[in-house]
């Protein structure tokens, strides 16, 4: 079972994850998010621990640069592209950055499962989440879950999370419902929006793995 925990932006919140056993660490470089960090706070967080969990640079529809940027202080493992990407735009950040990509594709229904069998030869995994909430600020992060019956008995072409609305509570059931091999979890690990809590973290990470 892998675990992501996503939105680490503090000391508190990184020596959390890692001291609870989770498998990849996310930075979002996404401005609008409250849980947004520059190249160089996550650099410096990075730096906190050599080797561990890996890094992940979350980016929602990202130009070069912003990569680039991020790269030149942050070294990444996974880069998760969480905006309108296409597959072509997936396979030339693979491509020009080296660096493996996973798409996040929001879910609201069977249909959209479709997408999958595109992006599959450009990216190296998938986030499956919620479609955002109307009127929701961000494209991601917002504590909702999309109906995890969907991905029962599924076969998704490459190794995949499951994200949206996950918390120490629901995570168990989540995974039996969906068969996820992993999971990403944001909101549900906080305190107040943005607010890592280390307690949270270790039982979510602790039911993952339970379940
Ligand atoms: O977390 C954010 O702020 C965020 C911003 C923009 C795009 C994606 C974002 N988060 C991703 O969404 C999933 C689900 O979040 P939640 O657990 O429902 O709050 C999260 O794991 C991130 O990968």
């Amino acid at each position: 079972m892998i675990v992501k925990i996503c939105g680490i932006k503090d000391a508190i919140g990184f020596d959390a994850a890692l001291a609870s056993g989770a498998d990849l660490l996310g930075f979002v470089f996404f401005p609008a998010s409250p849980r947004a960090v520059t190249p160089a706070e996550a650099g410096a967080l990075s730096r906190r621990h050599a080797g561990g969990p890996g890094r992940v640079g979350l980016f929602v529809d990202p130009t070069d640069a912003a990569i680039a940027s991020v790269l030149d202080v942050c070294p990444l493992d996974l880069i998760q592209l969480h905006g309108e990407e296409d597959p072509a735009r997936c396979a030339a950040v693979r491509a020009r950055f080296g660096v493996p990509v996973m798409k996040a594709l929001g879910i609201a229904e069977a249909a959209d499962l479709d997408a999958l069998a595109g992006f599959a030869p450009v990216v190296d995994r998938f986030l499956l989440d919620a479609k955002p909430p109307p009127g929701a600020a961000l494209p991601g992060g917002n504590a909702a879950p999309f109906d995890w019956g969907l991905m029962a008995g599924r076969d998704v072409p490459k190794p995949w999370l499951l994200a949206g609305g996950l918390t120490p509570a629901n995570v168990a059931e989540a995974i039996r419902a969906s068969g996820a091999p992993g999971v990403d979890v944001s909101s549900g690990v906080e305190r107040a929006r943005g607010v890592k809590d280390p307690r949270l973290i270790a039982d979510f990470i602790r039911a993952a793995r339970a379940g």
